[in-house]
C-alpha cells in the first residue's frame, strides 16, 4: 500500500472584480489570489486491489458522489483509464461555502496526490484543466502560486506578493456561491483593469475591493456586521461570494490581539500569506524525501 499525506490550504481574494457575464451564464472576473498557510488536510492511501474511491468522514449536507474529492478522482480514473482506487481520510477545518475554496482545494490534493500515488504523469497542466471542470477556483490550487486571474479564474498568473498575516472571521452563514452569482442585484460591469494597476496602483483600498460585498452584505445582516467589527483594526474584506471576512494585519503579533478581542458568537483564526501553496511545499519535501511510501 502507498500512502501520501498533503494540506488542502484556503485562499482568500484580496479583491474581486466581476466584468461581465458569459453566455454559459459563469461571470468573467478578475481577481487577486493569496494562498494561506491553513487548511484541511487529507489522506491517501492506495490499496492493492480495487478501483473503489472510498471517502471518510462524510460531510454533512454533501453526498459521497457529490464530494469534489470523489469527483476529482473518478474524473482521473475516467481521464487516464486507471485502475487502481483509493481510502481517503478528511480532515476538515476550513468552513463551507467560507469563500475560502475549501471543495476546490480538496479537489486540487485529490487531483495531485492521486496523479502521483496512482504513477500517472499527468503534469500540472492537464491537472488544471481538468480541475477547472470541477470548479473555477481549482486551477489556481492545482497551480500552487499565489496568482492575478482573469476569465472565470483559470487565466492565471503568479505574484510574488508581500508577506501578510490575516485574521479570518466566519459568522456562522453558510453561502452558496451560485446563489450570489446568480442575484439580479449584482453588479456585474466592473472596468478591466491591468495586473499592475492592481497590485501598485492608484490606492490598494479604491481597487482592493469585492464586487459581491454589497450584495452579500444586503442579504446576510451577520456578514455585514462581521465586516464592520473588523474593519475597525483595518481593511476589512468579504473573500469570494463570503461568508468569510478577512483583515490583513501587521505581522502575527497584531493578529494575535486581534483574535482575543473576536466576540463569542464568531470562529476566527489567524493566517500567514503564502506565494507558494503548502501542497507544493509539501509535495517537493516528498518528492525530495521519497516519502510516498511503496
Ligand atoms: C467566487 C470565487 O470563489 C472567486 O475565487 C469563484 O469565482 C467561485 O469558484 P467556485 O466556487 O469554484 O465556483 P464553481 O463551483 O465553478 O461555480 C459555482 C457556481 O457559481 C457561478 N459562477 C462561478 C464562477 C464564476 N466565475 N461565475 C459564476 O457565475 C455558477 O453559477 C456556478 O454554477
Ligand atoms: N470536499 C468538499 N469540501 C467542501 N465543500 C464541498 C466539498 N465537496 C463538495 N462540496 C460542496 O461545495 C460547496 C462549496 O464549498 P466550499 O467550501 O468550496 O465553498 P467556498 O469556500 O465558498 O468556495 P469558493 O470560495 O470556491 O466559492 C459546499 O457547500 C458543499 O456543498
Amino acid at each position: 500500500m502507498r500512502s501520501l499525506t498533503l494540506p488542502a490550504p484556503a485562499k482568500l481574494n484580496r479583491l474581486l472584480r466581476i466584468t461581465g457575464r458569459r453566455e454559459d451564464g459563469y461571470h468573467s472576473l478578475q481577481t487577486l489570489f493569496q494562498i494561506l498557510d491553513r487548511g484541511d488536510t487529507l489522506r491517501f492511501e492506495t490499496p492493492p486491489r480495487g478501483t473503489d474511491i472510498v471517502l471518510s468522514p462524510a460531510l454533512a449536507g454533501v453526498a459521497e458522489a457529490d464530494n469534489l474529492i470523489v469527483r476529482a478522482a473518478r474524473r482521473l480514473q475516467r481521464e487516464t483509464g486507471c485502475r487502481q482506487g483509493a481510502t481517503i481520510t478528511l480532515e476538515k477545518r476550513l468552513p463551507m461555502g467560507g469563500g475560502l475554496g475549501g471543495g476546490s482545494s480538496n479537489a486540487a490534493t485529490t487531483l495531485l496526490a492521486l496523479d502521483r500515488l496512482w504513477d500517472l504523469g499527468l503534469g500540472i497542466e492537464r491537472l488544471a484543466t481538468l480541475g477547472l471542470e470541477l470548479g473555477a477556483d481549482v486551477p489556481v490550487f492545482v497551480r500552487g502560486r499565489s496568482a492575478w486571474a482573469e476569465g472565470v479564474g483559470e487565466r492565471l498568473s503568479a505574484v510574488d506578493l508581500e508577506p501578510a498575516w490575516f485574521v479570518i472571521l466566519h459568522p456562522g452563514v453558510e453561502i452558496s456561491t451560485a446563489a450570489i452569482f446568480g442575484h439580479p442585484g449584482l453588479t456585474r460591469d466592473s472596468t478591466v483593469i491591468s495586473m499592475r494597476r492592481a497590485l501598485d496602483g492608484a490606492g490598494p483600498e479604491a481597487v482592493w475591493r469585492n464586487d459581491c460585498e454589497r450584495i452579500v452584505r444586503a442579504l446576510h445582516p451577520e456578514v455585514d456586521r462581521a465586516l464592520d467589527w473588523l474593519g475597525q483594526y483595518g481593511h476589512a474584506m468579504l473573500t469570494g461570494t463570503g461568508a468569510c471576512v478577512f483583515c490583513p494585519l501587521d505581522g502575527e503579533t497584531q493578529a494575535d490581539q486581534v483574535l482575543q478581542q473576536v466576540p463569542d458568537e464568531w470562529q476566527a483564526f489567524k493566517a500567514r500569506g503564502c506565494n507558494l501553496s503548502p501542497l507544493h511545499q509539501a509535495l517537493d519535501l516528498a518528492e525530495g524525501l521519497g516519502q510516498a511510501q511503496a
